[in-house]
């Protein structure tokens, strides 16, 4: 699995440390930054690391800002990305189970480093059930492809 990480300049420290947690897991990763001393737009960094999910280039996207909301919100906006903003386990276990999440978004204004940690593990190591969740899931690709 290869996995694309990005945050803007309010959710560096946990984007580094879930850079930590992919090494420590042995798993591929690039991170695209931000590189910020100062305050950057976060769909500048959402944007081009979602368009990287959806081209296949990578299989699942972290993307960290002060909140979550804002770089969840511009992930989603690619088509084929599924971006979750998940702050509990089980959130970060569902939206791989029923949604096939492929991005997770998280908030270092909302959680801390352990947490972050957490659920980023949950989100890796969760796989989509298919099913009754493929078809809800298909409406929406359905709905993208219109
Ligand atoms: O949380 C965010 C967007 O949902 C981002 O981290 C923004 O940077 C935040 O909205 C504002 O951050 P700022 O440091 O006050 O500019």
């Amino acid at each position: 699995m290869k996995v694309i990480l990005a945050s803007d300049h309010g959710g560096v420290n946990i984007r580094k440390e879930i850079a930590s947690l992919l090494e420590e897991m042995n798993i591929e990763f690039e991170d695209m930054g931000c590189n910020c001393e100062g305050s950057v737009d976060y769909p500048d960094y959402a944007i081009p690391a979602a368009e990287r999910v959806a081209n296949g280039e990578f299989e699942r996207g972290i993307v960290v800002c002060g909140t979550g909301i804002g770089i969840s919100i511009s992930a989603n906006k690619v088509k084929g990305v599924r971006c979750a903003l998940a702050h509990d386990v089980f959130s970060a276990k569902m939206c791989r189970q029923h949604n096939n999440a492929n991005m997770l978004a998280l908030g270092e204004r909302v959680i801390g480093s352990g947490l972050a940690r957490e659920l980023a593990k949950t989100f890796l190591e969760s796989e989509f059930e298919g099913g009754r969740h493929e078809n809800r899931v298909n409406k929406i690709t359905a709905y993208e492809d219109k």
